[in-house]
């Protein structure tokens, strides 16, 4: 049911704040959407969204016991994929059925998950990236159409990161032209797929393939779960919901076992390798990890849902630090909003221009991931490595750094942050989870850190690398880079250290061997050292693509938005160079006096960036049904939604509760 808002009128702190606002919003919003036909397709979508569904819960999904709360999620997950089948995919192109733009205005349908997001998010990407053309035609279609409702069933009680540890199993049975697929032990029950629990009536399983004898690794399956009719679990399946946990509350993540439970032997995703009806194995992808290909796209998606997340939590935290006000700085003078403090824009600033950076490099890494994967549909999996080693870190580091910055602005909204009702601890658990799912973040960087020791290594001996690793080429073999406090410089700097911490994980390694190690030990012992130097990676490509982006994009902006636009770049690389002061002596000619004055400039670029602090977060135009929260609408009246909100728990039903008959009054008189 859909609840009535009251509308009210904006608190005038805000409106204050709107009216000193120096530059175009829209342009703004154009520049963060792609473009301004990217905005009006957005909002056209939005519109059809919002004014179709049932976006507001009358009482707060927090205050509904787990089942109500799943089937509440799974009764908007209908009406809201009724329309993104309908009517959104009509404006985006069937084909763009993963669009940030679908999953942004999900979010005005659920506070937390939808059951069905693993559905399009994983499982018919693993359809489109896995399957053969033939497979294709049968499964997609019905998929999309949510004839068939899917889940990703890769990791297992046992294992998680280690793919080639996974125990679950598919034996080709030749007699048959079936799979068997089995659970040995315990530890090879399927754990935690979302939308598996009860939602899904197919699933993608990632299990070792066994045919003549032989074990040929990891392979996808589509399975068949549950009775379309009945939804009962087929025999041989053993299926359900994995139990509380500390976000993804309204959905069902699942385990799943199989008791030599058979499929057809085109059940197997054939796309990378397939198994021949006599049971022969023919390989014929170019790259043994083509079949890891899922996790790889949504680790590139993450970077532009790490970028919204940090929008709504920023979007919150800033327009709520424009209408609370705490403290009298000088007695007798009105207490300051708290947003004048330095220290609090000095938590807050940065999650906006996090959030452009994050959503810029985001956009570029999209482009690189469509150009890698042309080619690697006419064969060519040369960059398939770079792609790998740039999804991992760029995956880890802007989930980690996300993760951060919206605990920061929980901190930034005192007391009230802590709220469910503010949206920030749902915001928080929801990004807590990216750093570990789609692999954990000290895995991905690992997995970054052996491509940089291989690029360096190439570097070393005068060889050319890979294009987001060619600054090794000009600082693999200097020791300390000049220090220069231009962005040019800084974006220097931070070369300089990624390749300083790579030289020194190679030394370490090399001095080790030769100390008797052998290579796997001397790799292990150095590991602190290499996921150190992957976020240094990380954080030069971050710094170098983010500034290039924003240069190009603004090109034909207005002068005020070209400056705004320019401050928060800058921001960004300060603020990330004095969190790295220790890395900069380390490794570059960086003085004293030198970070005493960058100290001082970023200190300035708070100040000069304050008065447009809430204008920018308008510019994230995020709808108050998307932001679900009492600190962050609009009309900034904070207090009369707090208020409100506290009127719906449950507690307030009833003026006297029934346990201080039963347990308070008698403890009270003595008789308990
Ligand atoms: C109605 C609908 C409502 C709403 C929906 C609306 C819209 C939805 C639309 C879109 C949704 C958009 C976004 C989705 C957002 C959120 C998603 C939500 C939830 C997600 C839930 C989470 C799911 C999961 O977590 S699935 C499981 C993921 N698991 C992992 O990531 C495991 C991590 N481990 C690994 O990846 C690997 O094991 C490994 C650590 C990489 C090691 O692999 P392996 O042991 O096999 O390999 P080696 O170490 O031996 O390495 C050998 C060699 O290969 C290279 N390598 C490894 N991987 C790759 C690769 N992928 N590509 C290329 N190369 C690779 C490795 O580097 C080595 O190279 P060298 O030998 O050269 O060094
Ligand atoms: C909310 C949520 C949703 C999920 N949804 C799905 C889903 O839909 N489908 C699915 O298949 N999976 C899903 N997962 C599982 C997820 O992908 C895994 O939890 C994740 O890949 C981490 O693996 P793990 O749990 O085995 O952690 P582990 O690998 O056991 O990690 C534990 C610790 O060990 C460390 N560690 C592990 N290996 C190494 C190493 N080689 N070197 C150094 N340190 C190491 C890690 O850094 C970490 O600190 C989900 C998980 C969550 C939390």
């Amino acid at each position: 049911m859909k609840a009535n808002r009251p509308k009210r009128d904006v608190h005038p702190d805000l409106a204050r704040e709107r009216l000193k606002c120096n530059f175009n919003i829209e342009e703004v919003t154009n520049i963060i959407d792609g473009g301004k036909d990217k905005t009006l397709e957005r909002k056209k979508i939005e519109d059809i969204a919002l004014n179709n569904g049932a976006c507001l819960d009358e009482i707060p999904d927090e205050c509904l016991s787990i089942k109500e709360r799943y089937e509440n999620a799974i009764r908007k997950s209908c009406i809201y994929s009724n329309i993104v089948r309908n009517e959104m995919l009509e404006i985006t192109g069937m084909e763009n059925f993963e669009s940030p733009v679908l999953r942004r205005t999900a979010d005005a349908f659920f506070k937390d998950i939808s059951p069905f997001m693993l559905h399009l998010g994983m499982f018919v990407p693993t359809l489109i990236g896995q399957s053969t053309p033939e497979q294709m035609a049968e499964w997609l279609p019905k998929a999309l159409d949510m004839k068939i409702i899917g889940a990703y069933a890769q990791t297992e009680l046992g294992h998680g990161t280690f793919i080639r540890g996974l125990e679950t199993t598919a034996t080709y049975d030749p007699d048959k032209e079936e799979f068997v697929l089995h659970s040995p032990t315990i530890t090879s029950y399927k754990w935690w797929a979302g939308g598996l629990g009860k939602t899904a009536n197919h699933c993608v399983v990632m299990a070792q393939l066994y045919t003549q004898g032989e074990c040929h690794g990891t392979h996808l399956f589509i399975v068949q779960i549950r009775d379309l009719d009945t939804h009962m679990p087929l025999p041989g399946i053993k299926v359900g919901e994995i139990g509380p946990r500390m976000g993804f509350s309204s959905a069902d993540n699942g385990f799943l076992g199989f008791n030599s439970f058979r499929i057809p032997r085109q059940n197997m995703l054939m796309k990378h390798a397939k198994v021949e009806k006599d049971g022969c194995y023919v390989k014929s992808a170019k790259h043994g990890k083509l079949t890891y290909g899922t996790m790889v796209f949504i680790r590139v998606t993450l970077v532009s849902e790490m970028s919204f997340n940090l929008s709504k939590a920023a979007t919150i935290a800033i327009r709520y630090s424009a209408v609370r006000r705490q403290t009298e700085l000088r007695p007798n003078e009105p207490e300051p909003q708290i947003l004048d403090y330095p220290t609090q824009q000095h938590k807050l600033f940065i999650c906006i221009a996090t959030a452009h950076a994050f959503q810029l490099t985001s956009k570029w890494l999209w482009d690189t991931f469509q150009a890698v994967m042309a080619d690697v549909r006419k064969g060519n999996v040369d960059a398939l490595p770079e792609l790998h080693a740039l999804s991992s870190c760029l995956k880890a580091v802007s989930t980690s750094d996300a993760l951060s910055h919206i605990e920061q602005c929980r901190f930034a909204c005192g007391g009230h942050g802590y709220m469910l009702s503010s949206n920030l601890p749902f915001i928080y658990s929801f990004v807590a989870a990216t750093r570990t799912y789609e692999g954990d973040y000290t895995v991905l960087l690992l997995q970054t850190a052996r491509f940089l020791v291989k690029a360096w290594e190439q570097a070393e001996s005068g060889n050319n690398v890979t294009p987001t690793v060619a600054y090794l080429n000009r600082t693999a073999n200097t020791k300390r880079v000049v220090w220069d406090n231009t962005h040019e410089g800084i974006i220097q700097s931070f070369q300089a250290i990624a390749a300083g911490k790579i030289g020194q994980c190679v030394r370490s390694i090399r001095d080790r061997i030769k100390s008797g190690m052998d290579y796997e030990d001397a790799w292990l012992m150095t590991t602190v050292q290499l996921v150190a130097a992957a976020e240094a990676h990380c954080r030069a490509v971050l710094v170098n693509t983010y500034w290039n982006e924003m240069i190009r994009l603004t090109k034909s902006s207005s002068a005020n938005v070209k400056t705004v636009m320019h401050q928060l770049a800058v921001l960004y690389l300060m603020y990330w160079a004095l969190e790295k002061t220790g890395d900069l002596l380390k490794y570059s000619s960086v003085s004293k006096q030198d970070l005493d004055d960058l100290q001082r400039r970023y200190e300035e670029l708070l100040a000069a960036l304050r008065p447009n602090a809430v204008s920018l977060v308008d510019a994230f135009d995020l709808r108050d049904e998307i932001l679900h929260s009492s600190l962050g609408s609009y009309d900034g009246c904070v207090y009369e939604r707090l208020m409100e909100e506290a009127q719906k728990s449950p507690l307030n039903a009833e003026p006297v509760n029934p346990s201080f008959h039963k347990y308070i009054k008698p403890l009270m008189q003595g008789k308990l």
